[in-house]
């Protein structure tokens, strides 16, 4: 490319995003009673210590420093070139999650939107609100009770085909391929492993551009990420077509997948879905559902490495399990409502290491918090450290304590590893089928030993650990 064409074309987005970072608080400085906190520097706002502090392994301190500094219920910054204003707290939680569609709606930072454009701005926004009220219905446990058997019988594979024979493994790499190969299977029927594996290509460069800076100039990863989200949006699309094909010709059933299930669900009015819409809702829930998972699954492996106790309840749990049932019997249903003390241990693991810090919303009208003004258009982020690592919601915070999930559990608006109110995740039960499902496979056959006994943890977006979490396995 020309030099001055390659010059020019790195300096435009940055200035045009200056001089709206420039206007934008030009327009805000103006206004009364705005929750305390700093903005940083212009266009950078204070990007670089909240990705900073995730990266060195502690996220909770962005958000600790300044609820000690300005208040432990609001505080404004900006981060990803927004004015954003950080709501915290059980009240804080509670008032976003009940405000849903009143004074917030759901908000994603540019690099997200221009991937998933589909919400935005199809032929159908209508389509997509519709699309996004019917999803817990494919998600729902009574729809996915008949797919717990093609978890374990995944899972089963995945322990055969990539842990039996070694001596060391590394956890995370391993926790995604059982998570996508179960997601290939449940949504799509796609189960041959090579048409898997060559599937998830797409997927891993996706992932590693969503959030990045969104700078749309050639070999940037948010380039790359857009160009993936094009190419399994096009693999989708053909599956799809076929699909119908096979539906009208009953070579496929409409219960095999959630694929079939979407494509023959009608709404209100008797409509199908959109197929662009189809394509983009199981885009989103293949890539809700892989990293947010596998990482839930690499730091329960991580937590049960280093807490033999825990490890040894959890065994008895799930040896018991695995005794009552017959030679080649697949989970089903009710062994997975056994598997309550399991369940416990995972939630505590996800109050500790959650998979998303959080999610962002944008206020839809003006309205105050706490005594603080927020004006329309302003974003908003709510945290799941201020109150999963907050003494009040969580008593001693740093000790790994699954009998906090006994009873009734956490007060509400306490526990919000998924969200709440009616954006809440609608994988959450899938999650917890999937998770439950791996760790009663990985325990029944082995223990281990982590390799790097101090291996670090990094936040960025999702937690992991730095190497990926090696670790020695010993059959039983
Ligand atoms: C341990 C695993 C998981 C965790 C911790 C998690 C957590 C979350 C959170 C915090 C949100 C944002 C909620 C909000 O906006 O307030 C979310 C959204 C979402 N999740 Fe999950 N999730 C997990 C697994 C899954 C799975 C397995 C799927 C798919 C099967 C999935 C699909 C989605 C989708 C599609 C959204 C966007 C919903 C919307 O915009 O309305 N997630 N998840």
């Amino acid at each position: 490319m020309d030099p001055i064409l390659l010059v020019f074309s790195i300096l435009l987005p940055i200035l045009s995003l200056a001089f709206l970072v420039l206007y934008k608080k030009s327009n805000y400085a103006s206004i009364p009673n705005l929750p305390p906190g700093k903005m940083g520097l212009p266009m950078i706002g204070e990007s670089i210590e909240y990705l900073l502090t995730g990266r060195r392994g502690h996220p909770e301190k962005f958000l600790n420093d300044r609820m000690a500094k300005y208040s432990p219920q609001i505080f404004k910054t900006s981060i990803f070139g927004e004015p954003m204003a950080v709501i915290c707290g059980v009240a804080g939680n509670k008032f976003l999650f009940s405000n849903e569609n009143k004074l917030v709606t759901a908000w994603w930072p540019d690099s997200v939107n221009k991937i998933f454009p589909s919400s935005t701005q199809t032929s159908s926004k209508e389509e997509s609100i519709k699309m996004r009220k019917m999803l817990p219905n494919f998600l729902k446990p009574e729809a996915l009770q008949r797919y717990i058997g093609m978890m374990d019988m995944i899972a089963q594979r995945h322990f055969e085909s990539s842990w039996e024979g070694k001596q060391e493994i590394t956890v995370f790499p391993q926790a995604k391929r059982f998570t996508f190969w179960v997601a290939c299977k449940v949504f799509l029927s796609i189960e041959d492993p090579v048409h898997v594996a060559k599937f998830a290509d797409p997927f891993n460069v996706l992932a590693a551009g969503i959030l990045s800076v969104p700078i749309n100039l050639p070999g940037t990863p948010y380039r790359r990420a857009i160009f993936a989200a094009e190419t399994i949006r096009k693999e989708l699309m053909a599956i799809i077509k076929q699909r119908k094909i096979d539906l009208a010709d009953k070579r496929a059933t409409p219960n095999q997948d959630v694929l079939s299930h979407m494509l023959l669900a009608t709404d209100e009015n008797g409509q199908y879905l959109n197929e662009l819409n189809v394509a983009d809702r199981i885009l989103g829930l293949l890539i809700g559902g892989h990293d947010t998972a596998s990482a839930a699954i690499t730091f329960v492996v991580k937590y049960l490495a280093e807490l033999p106790n825990i490890y040894n309840e959890v065994y008895k749990e799930q040896i018991e399990i695995a005794k009552s049932k017959k030679e080649g019997e697949l989970l089903n249903w009710e062994d997975l409502q056994k598997m309550k003390y399991s369940w416990n241990v995972a939630c505590e693991v996800m109050r500790l290491a959650p998979p998303l810090q959080g999610a962002f919303r944008e206020a839809i009208a003006d309205f105050t918090f706490a005594g603080f003004s927020i004006p329309k258009g302003w974003k908003l982020h709510w945290n799941v450290n201020s109150t999963h690592i907050n003494p009040e919601c969580f008593p001693e915070p740093e000790k790994f304590n699954p009998a906090r999930f006994e009873g009734n559990g956490p007060a509400p608006y306490t526990f919000v590893p998924f969200g709440g109110g009616p954006r809440m995740c609608p994988g959450k039960e899938y999650a917890r089928l999937e998770i439950l499902v791996f760790m009663h496979n990985v325990i029944k056959r082995y223990k281990w030993e982590k390799v790097i006994s101090d291996e670090k943890v990094i936040v960025d977006p999702l937690p992991m650990p730095a190497k990926g979490l090696p670790v020695r396995i010993l059959p039983h």
